[in-house]
């Protein structure tokens, strides 16, 4: 017997060298990562099936997942990398109005760039597409503070405050993780929390027969 799937459009934003390729590569299965992760050119396009995550020593135990009763549907990831380099970032917003789900990664410990990083992630916020009406203003925002082994790096209350994230974020759930994405921590606990409140913002919208 087959389970539902559910099929999840997230798209990954921030600048260049945050981290978003070693990201997704991460949540490839083992035989298909890839080694070394190049520059983004464009965007590239990853799917992927997270439903109970224990890939190598990466259990996935995020605890809502048994609480909120919607550890067990299957989620199937679209994720479109966008390249974070300047010239491709104005390819970001033509997914806007699809998305469920916006994954932003910040390099922590890329201070010079934090202020370049609070404008691009202002403009995703105030983009039209992603305000066009209540259910567009509540896109779950899940965002890495990447990079946390490199010296200096900043910490997600550091940069909650740098950014004025709650401030930024408005009415949106968002969350932030302080991640390596080279060794792989902190990618599961944020993905999880994603793929939980995409599941139940897409069961309140089934219950209001939307
Ligand atoms: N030290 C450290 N290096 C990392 C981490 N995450 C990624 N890197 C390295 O940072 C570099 C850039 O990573 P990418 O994943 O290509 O970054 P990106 O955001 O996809 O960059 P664009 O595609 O240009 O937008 C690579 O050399 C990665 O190995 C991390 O958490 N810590
Ligand atoms: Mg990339």
């Amino acid at each position: 017997m087959g389970q539902s799937k559910t099929k999840v459009d997230i798209i990954a934003c921030g600048l260049d060298n945050s981290g978003k390729t070693t990201i997704l590569n991460f949540f490839r299965p083992a035989n298909e990562k890839m080694e070394t992760v190049t520059a983004t050119i464009g965007y590239n396009v990853e799917t992927f099936q997270f439903q109970n995550f224990n890939y190598q020593t990466n259990a996935y135990n995020y605890k809502s997942a048994q609480n909120s009763g919607t550890g067990d549907k299957k989620v199937e990831f679209t994720a479109f990398d966008m390249g974070g380099a300047k010239k491709f970032r104005s390819l970001w917003e033509s997914h806007y109005s699809t998305v469920q789900g916006i994954v932003f990664v910040i390099d922590s410990s890329d201070v010079l760039r934090l202020c370049v990083v609070k404008d691009e992630l202002e403009a995703l916020l105030q983009h039209p597409d992603l305000n066009a009406d209540a259910g567009r203003k509540r896109v779950p925002v899940l965002v890495y503070a990447n990079k946390n082994d490199l010296e200096g790096a900043k910490t997600p209350a550091e940069l909650t405050e740098l950014l004025d994230l709650p401030e930024l974020m408005g009415d949106r759930p968002y969350n932030i993780f302080s991640s390596d994405a080279r060794k792989g921590v902190a990618l599961a606990e944020g993905m999880g929390w994603l793929q939980e409140t995409v599941l139940l913002q897409l069961g309140d919208q089934k219950k209001k027969g939307k």
